[in-house]
């Protein structure tokens, strides 16, 4: 019966900071304690995880996402309170805790495969197949340091997925290589999550964790600041992103934008609030996208909000660059620039008048 629990725990890094400035919480990462010299990066944290159970860690950069998956892998100690697992545990992160670079592949694969909790007979009666899927040929008799990083990635992944782990602690910012690996990988990755027992899943795409875990914690500068069911948590964040992005704020638009397009690309369709503040956001990068702008616009009208006339018009001026031959939008933006003289600004009557003033060749 695999179990994992934390009890109390926080980890703390020794950093050497630079004298004069005060402490204090900044937007992302742990807090500092200047006196001290230490950041937390993650404050007295408990739970506990049972067979079945899959557990998402959601957060901003520098929450403590990957320090808690390294907490629970043992690569850090925890400085106060404890940890206790019953079952093996595997972990599947960018570096490969162990790779020793003055080895060959075939030697790290021993003592990583040691490491991992393998005996020898196990590691040589696995050996071949674990070649095989690293796909390095003969460089799995060359030392590791020759190796280039998508070479490294797949030796460390062909390792780590070796054994079949009951406690599984996984980073989904994994790099697993080209194209053609990562496919394999992604089908090897769920193999193993379907086999484990308990899961642990850093991830930044709210959509994956509430497709794929039970139960979430949402870390905030080192602190578990909700814990819950993962459908709940991500619907409460998910409101809370849109809330933030409501008062305009850069980085609230930014964040919305992140998850609707993360949301989209997993084939979900992001609430209509959020695609248009994502969509704001886009638009300042690229003012000049005609689809962006029309979807932008089809957006507001769903919600049943008014289209500003500013709005139509840059949405005018995008198409009308693209296409400069269609009247009945030239008409349009006369019309709108006519009847609304006091709402639109002086930029963006200059860039109607030189939109105006290039299409006056073309034949109406
Ligand atoms: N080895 C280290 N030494 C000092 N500080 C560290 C170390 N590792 C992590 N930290 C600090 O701990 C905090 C948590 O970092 P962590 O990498 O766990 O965040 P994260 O939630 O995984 O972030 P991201 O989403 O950006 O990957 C940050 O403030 C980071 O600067």
């Amino acid at each position: 019966m695999a179990r994992l629990t934390v009890e109390g725990a926080w980890v703390e890094f020794r950093v050497s900071l630079a004298r004069g400035r005060r402490a204090g919480l900044s937007r992302t990462g742990g807090q500092i304690d200047l006196e001290r010299g230490m950041v937390t990066a993650l404050r007295d944290i408990s739970f506990e995880l049972r067979e079945g159970d899959r557990l998402g860690l959601m957060g901003h950069n520098g929450a403590g996402k990957s320090t808690m998956l390294r907490l629970l892998a043992g690569v850090y100690p925890p400085t106060r309170g404890r940890i206790t697992s019953i079952g093996t545990i595997s972990t599947l992160f960018n570096a490969t805790p162990g790779l020793n670079i003055d080895g060959t592949g075939r030697e790290n694969l021993i003592t990583c495969g040691l490491h991992l909790g393998l005996t020898r007979r196990q590691i040589a009666a696995k050996m071949d197949e674990i070649i095989d899927f690293a796909e390095l040929g003969d460089y799995i008799d060359l030392p590791v340091r020759i190796y280039s990083s998508g070479m490294m990635t797949r030796l460390g992944f062909s390792i780590a997925t070796a054994v079949e782990p009951e406690i599984l602690l996984l980073d989904e910012g994994l790099a697993t290589g080209d194209a053609q690996f990562a496919q394999k990988a992604e089908r090897k990755m769920n193999e193993l999550i379907t086999r484990s027992s308990i899961l642990v899943i850093a991830s930044h795409s709210e959509a994956l964790l509430a497709s794929m875990c039970t139960r979430c914690l949402l870390l905030e500068h080192g602190r578990v600041i909700s814990d819950g069911p993962a459908e709940t948590l991500v619907a409460s964040y998910r409101a809370s992103v849109i809330e933030a992005a409501r008062t305009d704020d850069l980085n609230g638009l930014k964040r919305a934008y992140e998850m609707a397009t993360d949301m989209a690309r997993r084939g979900e369709r992001p609430p209509l609030e959020l695609e248009e503040q994502g969509l704001r956001h886009a638009l300042t990068i690229a003012p000049d996208d005609a689809g962006m702008w029309q979807r932008y616009v089809s957006v507001l009208t769903m919600q049943g909000r008014s289209v500003a006339p500013q709005i139509e018009v840059r949405m005018i001026l995008a198409i009308l660059a693209n296409d400069p031959s269609r009247l009945d939008l030239r008409n349009r933006l006369d019309a709108i620039l006519a009847a609304s003289a006091d709402d639109i600004g002086e930029d963006i009557r200059a860039l109607a008048r030189e939109a105006a003033r290039q299409t006056a060749s073309l034949p109406n």
